[in-house]
């Protein structure tokens, strides 16, 4: 198993968020973890990423406990948080720039990717200049050259147009063959979750805990047909249920 997320709870004050959770993720797996806002999936991912300890419970990569460590998983946030005031292949070439290779290096190692990302031509320019899609890809391309073995996108198409949202889910899934991604993705967007993952862990109630989990068969479908099949609406219908929201 690529991750393992064991019996992790976690309490604000006297607010317990997170109860005895556990999921776990198969390398070259997309797992989707939907819960209504406010349910914890930000503090679960901050815990994952090891930029907050639990009370109770542990993370494993690869059988390696990294409970409170940082640096073993590469992550994007909702917003794309690139930074304005430099160029695209910067942006995109930063987690190179952070291991210390030189500014030139970096720029030649990010620039082919640009293509496979549909950013090609964007090199010099800078966010502002960029579409909401394409600064989106940018920041995915940003957090593919973490190179870590897990990614953790959180929210990552949630600001996004529904036309531009579909296209990139589009994308996403041809990349992450093409690229053997390994994902963990936090979204209240049910489509989206049925459209990407794997399995998906539904959570809720208070406090928080693991409520269900389903495996999505998509079968030979193409994602762009099997929105519009009947085991899409049956997988739609079971997560609302499990949410207590049908
Ligand atoms: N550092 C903190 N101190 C105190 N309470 C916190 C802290 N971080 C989160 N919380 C609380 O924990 C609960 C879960 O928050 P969290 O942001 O993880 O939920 P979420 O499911 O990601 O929500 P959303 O989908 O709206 O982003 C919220 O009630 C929040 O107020």
């Amino acid at each position: 198993m690529l991750l393992q997320i064991e019996q992790i709870s976690k309490r604000f004050g006297s607010r317990d968020v997170l109860h005895d959770i556990n999921i776990h993720l198969a390398a070259q797996e997309t797992v989707a973890i939907v819960g209504v806002s406010g349910t914890g999936k930000t503090t679960l991912f901050n815990l994952v990423a090891g930029l907050d300890q639990p009370d109770t419970g542990r993370v494993l990569l690869n059988d390696v406990d990294i409970t409170n460590t940082t640096g073993h998983v590469g992550y994007m946030f909702q917003k794309d948080l690139l930074l304005p005031t430099a160029t695209i292949v910067d942006n995109v070439a930063l987690p190179l720039r952070l291991k210390g290779m030189s500014k030139r290096a970096a720029r030649e190692q990010a620039s082919p990717a640009f293509a496979r990302f549909g950013l090609d031509g964007t090199q010099h320019l800078y966010p502002a200049a960029l579409s909401g899609g394409m600064k989106q890809r940018a920041a995915l391309l940003r957090t593919y050259f973490m190179h870590k073995p897990l990614m953790l996108l959180d929210e990552p198409f949630s600001a996004l147009d529904a036309i531009t949202k579909r296209d990139l889910h589009l994308w996403y899934q041809q990349m992450r063959e093409e690229l053997k991604l390994s994902t963990l993705l936090i979204t209240h967007d049910i489509d989206e979750a049925i459209l990407l993952a794997d399995r998906i862990y539904l959570v809720g109630n208070t406090p928080t805990t693991v409520l269900d989990e389903l495996v999505v068969d998509r079968g030979n479908t193409s994602l762009a047909e099997f929105e519009l099949t009947p085991t899409f609406a049956a997988t739609k219908r079971q997560i609302l249920q499990g949410l207590a929201m049908l």
